[in-house]
């Protein structure tokens, strides 16, 4: 596939098939890290093909293989990855550079960072403070067993320190300070320590894990939901569709999960049979029109721009994080849908958009800004524009990499 952009259409506009989804990404990074820590006593199976998660498990092989020369760990743009092992690397003994693309350098992690040093870390920047480059020297000796973290920057900070807390001499209570933003991804973290034999106690802001032997286990990953929720875009924006996406489960870990439910305001049906879950276009537009993606943020691109595709006037909250993920997508969301007529204005925390010039280009030129969600989302509209160019499709490979095979076993046509 070429590298710098591709041209997408669909000819029927009719989507009829069977799509098996990759693991979760978030799922399995977790499940590489308790692997990890576990010493080989929990297995996992169905581990996502995503980039990142190949990337972690690469950067884990390296930081596990001996010797304490210093070892520089690269983890590309994998916000997960380069948050996991800032807490990881503490435990081994070693001396580590952790750095990542210039985007990464970009993405702030002095909160986790200033966590862990208050409990022993050695840890400095190379670059700016409060920003990778991060030089780790592992072999902690853990000065406390508490430790104070700001919880509405990112979620994956107090993922982290809970993926090592069992793994710590004096184990770890977490006091979470002011709002948690999106909190599944805490609550994944748990429950997935928890089928790897560790116990925690959370109590409003506070955790608590004591330190403890993980137990054998095998992890199974599910599917990715953040991918499923690209599917519910081309049949809420498609003329006639079915889709099934086998192996996703009625109660899953994935908060963004929720697209079940935020997808049937824009007309889309599921129902969970013996194949799988099933997607089918009811076309019902409901009322609701104020959507809170604090929860599930990785959701709030496919939302967007389908709300604008089919013009529905939306307002949206929950917002704040996206300008600090793999690019300001805020921004980027306001610079793409204005190609064809829509409009995200901002009113404090709440974004409003209107659709009442949104017009069908015969060909719109997506950017993506080195963002897979960009490419993905924007994708759909080849469902409603006669033709969808987008530049560097390659980005998808962060967490979906059979996604444009994928548009293509169900009927898009793809001129590269
Ligand atoms: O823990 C995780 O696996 C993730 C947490 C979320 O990030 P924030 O907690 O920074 O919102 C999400 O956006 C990201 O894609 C994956
Ligand atoms: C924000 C994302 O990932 P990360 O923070 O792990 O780079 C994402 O996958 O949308």
């Amino acid at each position: 596939m070429a590298a710098e952009k591709l041209i997408l259409s669909h000819q029927s506009k009719v989507i009829r098939g069977t799509v098996q989804l990759t693991g979760s990404k978030s799922e399995s990074n977790r499940a590489l890290i308790i692997r990890a820590l576990s010493g080989g006593l929990v297995t996992v199976e169905n581990l996502s093909e995503a980039a990142d998660t190949v990337t972690l498990e690469a950067a884990l092989e390296i930081a596990q293989s001996g010797n304490t020369e210093f070892k520089t760990i690269d983890i590309g743009p994998a916000g997960t990855a380069m948050r996991f092992l800032t807490s990881y690397l503490n435990l081994i003994k070693g001396n580590f550079i952790l750095t990542g693309t210039e985007r990464m350098q970009q993405r702030p992690i002095g909160i986790l960072v200033d966590a862990l040093k208050s409990i022993g870390a050695d840890i400095h920047y190379e670059k700016k403070a409060g920003y990778p480059p991060l030089k780790i020297e592992g072999g902690m000796f853990q000065s406390k067993d508490q430790v104070a973290i700001q919880g509405n920057i990112s979620s994956q900070y107090i993922s982290s320190l809970l993926l090592i807390a069992s793994s710590l001499k004096k184990g770890l209570t977490i006091q979470i300070e002011g709002e948690l933003t999106s909190r599944p991804y805490v609550t994944m973290t748990l429950e997935m320590l928890k089928e790897a034999g560790i116990q925690y106690d959370f109590q409003e802001q506070s955790i608590a894990i004591a330190k403890q032997d993980f137990q054998p286990a095998t992890i199974y990953v599910e599917p990715d939901w953040s991918a499923a929720s690209y599917w519910y875009a081309m049949v809420a924006l498609a003329q006639e569709a079915h889709v099934v996406l086998p192996g996703l489960k009625k109660h899953s870990l994935q908060g963004d999960f929720a697209i079940i439910d935020i997808m049937t305001h824009f007309g889309v049906t599921s129902t969970f049979e013996k194949d799988g879950l099933h997607l089918r276009k009811s076309g019902l537009i409901s009322k609701k029109s104020l959507f809170n993606f604090k929860e599930c943020p990785d959701l709030a691109q496919t939302v967007i721009v389908v709300a604008a595709a089919l013009r529905k006037d939306s307002s949206f909250t929950g917002l704040e994080t996206l300008k600090i993920k793999e690019t300001d997508r805020i921004l980027a969301l306001q610079q793409e849908i204005g190609k064809f007529g829509a409009e995200l204005i901002a009113d404090g925390e709440v974004y409003h958009l209107k659709t009442e010039k949104v017009f069908e280009p015969e060909n719109i030129n997506i950017a993506t800004y080195e963002d897979h969600r960009m490419a993905m989302a924007f994708a759909p509209l080849a469902l409603v524009f006669n033709q969808v160019t987008i530049e560097e499709p390659l980005v998808v490979e962060k967490s979906y990499p059979s996604f444009w095979k994928h548009l293509v076993a169900q009927g898009f046509q793809i001129v590269e």
